[in-house]
């Protein structure tokens, strides 16, 4: 093989796709804060958990999301279990559409809540609502349509 001929192609290649962070919101995602799981049966996804030998938290309802949460620790990040609280529960139509339950969303770290929100706005990603709502865990969150992220519900939480 010819290097000489190769390198400059690698060199050009490494700083296309360092440069090329087309993905809307490249650079400013901070770590996995919870993976969510939609359920029909908090008591029965809990024990699957338990079973497993994890730390489980008690069921917290959360009024302001129309949900329940349960929390699954696990030693790099966390399991958000979610049941609808309420008749207005914004993961009713999922469970409806996915009647044992499933992957609802993901959450990720934010330096700046404020501050990434207006960066995906500026990238065509719509937040559902104008306004962080205070999350679980005590800290601002919002939400981004899924349909302008991959399909994939992601929600952004203050660090
Ligand atoms: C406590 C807090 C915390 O951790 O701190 C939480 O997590 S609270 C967790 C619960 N809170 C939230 O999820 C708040 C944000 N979510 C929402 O506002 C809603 O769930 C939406 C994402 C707007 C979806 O609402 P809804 O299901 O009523 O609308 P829809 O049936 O018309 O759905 C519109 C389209 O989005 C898709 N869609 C719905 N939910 C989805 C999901 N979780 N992941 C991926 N796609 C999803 C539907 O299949 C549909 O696509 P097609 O048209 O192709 O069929
Ligand atoms: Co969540």
């Amino acid at each position: 093989m010819n290097f000489t001929k190769i390198l400059p192609v690698i060199c050009r290649n490494a700083v296309k796709s360092r440069t090329m962070s087309s993905h809307p919101l490249a650079g400013m995602l901070g770590k996995l804060n919870h993976v969510a799981i939609a359920t029909p049966d908090l008591e029965k996804s809990s024990q699957f958990y338990k079973n497993l030998g994890a730390k489980v938290s008690d069921p917290v309802p959360q009024p302001e999301h129309g949900v329940y949460t349960v929390f699954v620790e696990l030693p790099n990040s966390k399991i958000e279990l979610l049941l609808p609280y309420g008749d207005k529960s914004p993961i009713q139509a999922f469970l409806t559409k996915n009647k044992d339950g499933g992957m609802h969303h993901i959450c990720i770290e934010v330096k700046d809540i404020h501050k990434a929100m207006k960066e995906v706005k500026a990238k065509g990603v719509r937040t559902l609502g104008e306004k962080p709502k205070i999350g679980a865990h005590g800290k601002d969150v919002i939400f981004l349509h899924p349909k302008d992220c991959g399909g994939v519900l992601i929600e952004l939480e203050q660090e």
